[in-house]
């Protein structure tokens, strides 16, 4: 018999997120039948996701959704042997049982020197966002000036690297001054700190005189009325996230967007990475082979221990990260 530790939504969260919100758990899982699989979690994802879609798809009492790289322990399933790695939906919990429907291996050609966490992060659904966005909503082409904020983060590392790769000039916004060194680094042409800059319409007008062809935008809010105005004719905006404005309690007033909207003929889309699942493969492909190559660099804020999950998912929401922020259990 195998007791599995589960990390349970106690409470909706109300504004920003608390550990009182969660409630750790202890669940004695049953013996396996034909078919099943016994899993054990070895990296967890902590998501901004998961703060709009608890409240969408949760109710109180309910294992916080999530997902995992996980080592199967126990199979009674001939397509998955004992000692696979995969990624998984299972939620956070340290143990859990699966009929095989939910699990994707690791892509082929995996070497085994990279951590195998990569696969929750830039070879995975983050890195995923970044190529899908660009190629598909932003339509990136080489000459474009883009432009992305939440720069130092999982998708938006991932999208300053594959525009350049791209032949575009790469700007990039991010919450510290550690976070702008790193953007330099991984060859981000133009990067600055919105939390200190005096004004972020003179930041981005100083990064970019002429404008910017392409916005990928992960914050929402106030950045992004800013960065609408300063759009080329024709500029193209995806809308990735708004993580400025999950916290919120109550609705803001704003961005009018129509004036720049019209006036430069923009493109505004909103999409979910979700739409491009019949493309996954092909995706995490040309990601391996990027990371493989050394074209495309990664960085982890690995949170060692289950217990520490609320304090991983808190301390990402408060932008303690650089890369993808995980928790090594
Ligand atoms: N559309 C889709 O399918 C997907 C969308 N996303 C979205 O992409 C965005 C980035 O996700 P991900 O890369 O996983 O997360 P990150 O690794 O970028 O971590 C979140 C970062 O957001 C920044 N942040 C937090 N609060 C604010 C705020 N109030 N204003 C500005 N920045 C803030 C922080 O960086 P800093 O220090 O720079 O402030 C923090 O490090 C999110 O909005 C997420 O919801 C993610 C995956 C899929
Ligand atoms: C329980 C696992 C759900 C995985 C969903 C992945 C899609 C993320 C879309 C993100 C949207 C905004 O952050």
């Amino acid at each position: 018999m195998v007791t599995a530790k589960v990390w349970v939504l106690k409470k909706h969260f109300e504004g920003f997120p608390k550990t009182s919100d969660f409630e750790l758990k202890q669940i004695e899982l049953p013996n396996l039948k034909d078919g099943e699989v016994l899993l054990e979690s070895v990296f967890l994802s902590v998501d901004p996701y998961m703060r709009p879609y608890s409240r969408r798809d949760m109710k109180e009492g309910d294992i916080m959704i999530g997902t995992q790289v996980a080592r199967i322990v126990e199979s009674k399933n001939p397509v998955f042997k004992e000692g696979v790695f995969v990624v998984a939906r299972g939620g956070w919990r340290t143990h859990f049982i699966s009929d095989g429907k939910d699990l994707q291996l690791l892509p082929s050609g995996w070497p085994e020197s990279l951590p195998k966490s990569l696969a929750l992060g830039t070879i995975g659904m983050p890195g995923l966002t970044a190529y899908f966005g660009l190629l598909k909503v932003c339509k990136i082409k080489p000459g474009d000036t883009v432009l992305v904020n939440a720069a130092a983060g999982a998708v938006g590392s991932v999208v300053g690297q594959l525009a350049k790769i791209g032949g575009c000039k790469v700007v990039g916004s991010a919450g510290s001054d550690d976070k702008v060194a790193y953007l330099k680094k991984i060859n981000f042409d133009e990067a600055f700190n919105y939390k200190t800059v005096q004004s972020l319409d003179e930041a981005l007008r100083k990064a970019s005189p002429d404008g910017y062809d392409c916005f990928f935008d992960n914050v929402g809010g106030e950045f992004a009325t800013a960065a609408i105005k300063q759009m080329k004719k024709y500029g193209r905006i995806a809308i990735c996230g708004a993580i400025s404005q999950y916290n919120e309690s109550l609705p803001q007033k704003g961005p009018y967007v129509q004036v720049p909207m019209l006036f430069k003929e923009l493109q505004m889309e909103g999409f979910i990475v979700t739409r491009w699942d019949s493309h996954r493969e092909e995706g995490l492909k040309a990601l391996l082979k990027w990371v493989v190559e050394g074209k495309v660099k990664y960085c982890e804020h690995v949170t060692e221990g289950f217990m520490n999950m609320p304090m991983a998912f808190i301390g990402m929401l408060k932008g303690e990260n650089i890369g993808k922020a995980v928790v090594k259990v």
